[in-house]
């Protein structure tokens, strides 16, 4: 159901696999997924990603069967603040978390992705906050991270008309940071975008999500300079600063010569 990879190159991939039902995230995938960010939290890793199986979708929102049972005020709000609960690890997971869109990403899918730190995407693959059409509201915080995310008015236009945006104009809006070239192998664009991030040592990216998760939960200036202060001086005391520098050094001395 969930399937987790760690590479070489300090990237750690988890995969949710329901492709025949377009990767819908049932209780028992949204309970795994949580499980799984709890166990992987403290690996020694760059860059999360966080991608779905097969080439249909991404996540095509809540199981609607499952969610079906679900009747009363009541019980809609418990299933919002456990599903939520799971995205919430995502949004302040230690390292910056990627959604590598494989496919459409619909509903909480969309939501699953917002929570998510970049977004990059296969050029067929589609992202829609179709709640609206379900006359429902957004459920798992993908609501407030959209309007942070591109402001009132498109975030209000994409959820009130419910629009599905194709990879090139999400790209163009800024929901996405890159698409995949027409022809271009999924897994090597996937690699490619993430390398860029796994060439930084594990500290580094913890410090920089840190900030990036002050942010987004829009913490006072000074809690985040304190943040920024601390994982500074943790970094440039390490032994991976020292090598970098001198492996600097080195490069300026030939230059020199
Ligand atoms: C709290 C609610 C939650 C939220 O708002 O946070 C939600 O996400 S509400 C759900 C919002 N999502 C949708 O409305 C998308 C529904 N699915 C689709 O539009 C299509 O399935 C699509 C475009 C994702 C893929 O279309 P395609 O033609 O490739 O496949 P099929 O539609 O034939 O689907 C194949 C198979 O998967 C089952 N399926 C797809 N999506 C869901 C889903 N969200 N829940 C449960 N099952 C889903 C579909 O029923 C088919 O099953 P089969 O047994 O083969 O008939």
């Amino acid at each position: 159901m969930l399937v987790a990879k760690t590479h070489k190159s300090g990237v750690v991939t988890l995969t949710l696999c329901r492709a025949a039902k377009r990767n819908a995230l049932s209780g028992a995938l949204i309970e795994a997924l949580g499980t799984r960010l709890d166990a992987t939290r403290d690996e020694d890793m760059a860059v999360l990603v966080v991608r779905g199986d097969g080439d249909r979708a991404f996540a095509s929102g809540g199981d609607l069967d499952e969610l079906s049972a679900i009747r009363t005020v009541e019980a809609a709000a418990d299933m919002s603040h456990r599903f939520r609960a799971v995205l919430e690890k995502l949004r302040s997971f230690p390292v910056p978390v990627i959604a590598a869109l494989n496919g459409d990403a619909f509903g909480g899918g969309a939501e699953l992705a917002m929570a998510c730190d970049l977004r990059i995407a296969a050029g067929h693959a589609r992202i829609g906050f179709l709640q609206g059409k379900l006359a429902i509201s957004t459920a798992w915080g993908g609501g407030p991270d959209l309007f942070a995310a591109l402001g009132i008015s498109r975030a209000l236009r994409l959820l009130g008309r419910a629009e599905i945006l194709s990879a090139p104009c999400a790209r163009e809006w800024g929901l996405l940071d890159a698409v995949a070239d027409d022809g271009q192998p999924f897994e090597a664009f996937v690699d490619a975008y993430v390398a860029g991030f796994s060439e930084r040592t594990p500290d580094v990216m913890r410090a920089f999500k840190a900030l990036a998760h002050a942010a987004r939960i829009g913490a006072p200036r000074d809690a985040a300079l304190a943040l920024e202060t601390k994982h500074f001086a943790r970094t440039w005391a390490d032994d991976a600063h020292w090598a970098a520098v001198e492996a600097s050094l080195g490069r300026a001395g030939k230059v020199q010569e």
